[in-house]
């Protein structure tokens, strides 16, 4: 059998299985492309938000990092949960020798409103890492902190993937409008041309884990070979789904369905995107 295309996330853990690792591992599975993880913090958490943190030594983020890439292909790989400026340092290091598109999800803020990051990273996420980017994949309150901008418009947000790619360094800037009102329109920059991504608004609760989802759909279709602006497509679409079929689990925002696009697929249900 020929080898499998190969996905990395390096993010922090949900064991309620809708968000950080759990989400992109099933999301890699469900897109047919190999899985891999390395943990950065192991975070006790749920659908009503994050209980408490476990930082993984340094050391450990560096021996899972060599474990992965001294033995199999990395054809593409992203980053969620990285809680401090000392594991960034690390995960920066590596990157310098992986030659494969990197995918940031800047995970600050969780949906239920818990801080997953301090400061200081934030500050060291834009200045040193952005620069290293494919593609960064903010929501509005992120792509804010990022650009130190207000965003309250459609301009705005395209305003600010522009500010992202041009002053930051980012390869491309999609900014996610989950959180502004009306149609979920997201907006691509790339550098050159500017996409949008317009969808429904779906009537639901139940969104622990989109971010996740979405960045790691965008990675999986990235390892395939898939050109940029068509990977966000073919992510919009299954993050979509996900939230379509999404599950009334757990007492607070339930998490999306990471198979809601098979469910389409058996009963036709294919929604157009533009
Ligand atoms: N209610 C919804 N209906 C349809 N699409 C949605 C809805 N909420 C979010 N989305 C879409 O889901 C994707 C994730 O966007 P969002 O802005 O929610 O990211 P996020 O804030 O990182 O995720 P999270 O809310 O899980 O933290 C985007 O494509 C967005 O347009
Ligand atoms: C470990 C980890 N990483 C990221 C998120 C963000 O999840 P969401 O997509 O719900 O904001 C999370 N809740 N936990």
């Amino acid at each position: 059998m020929k080898s499998p295309n190969c996905a990395l996330t390096i993010a922090g853990t949900d064991p309620s299985g809708g968000a950080g690792i759990q989400a992109d591992l099933k999301t890699f599975q469900e897109l047919k492309t190999y899985g891999m993880s390395v943990i950065t913090s192991v975070v006790a958490q749920n659908t009503t938000g994050v209980k408490s943190v476990h930082h993984l030594p340094l050391n450990m983020l560096s021996e899972q990092l060599e474990a992965v890439e001294s033995d199999l292909p990395i054809h593409a790989f992203k980053t969620g949960m990285m809680a401090d400026v000392e594991m960034m340092k690390v995960i920066k290091e590596w990157i310098q020798n992986v030659k494969a598109p990197f995918v940031m999800d800047p995970v600050m803020i969780a949906t239920s409103g818990d801080p997953l990051i301090n400061e200081d990273a934030r500050i060291y996420l834009r200045e040193e890492l952005v620069p290293l980017t494919a593609i960064v994949t903010p929501n509005i309150s992120e792509a804010e902190d990022l650009t130190g901008d207000k965003i309250s418009t459609h301009e705005d947000m395209k305003e600010a993937a522009k500010k992202i790619v041009h002053t930051l360094g980012a390869g491309a800037a999609l900014i996610k409008g989950g959180h502004m009102q009306g149609q979920a329109i997201d907006y691509l920059y790339d550098g050159k041309a500017m996409y949008s991504f317009a969808t429904e608004r779906i009537d639901t609760k139940n969104t622990h884990g989109t971010g996740c989802t979405y960045s790691a759909a965008i990675t999986a279709y990235l390892s395939q070979g898939e050109e940029l602006h068509k990977a966000v497509e073919k992510s919009k679409h299954f993050v979509t789904s996900a939230i379509r079929h999404s599950f009334e689990l757990g007492k607070g925002n339930g998490p999306t369905n990471h198979w809601g696009i098979r469910e389409e697929e058996l009963t036709g249900e294919f929604r157009n995107y533009s």
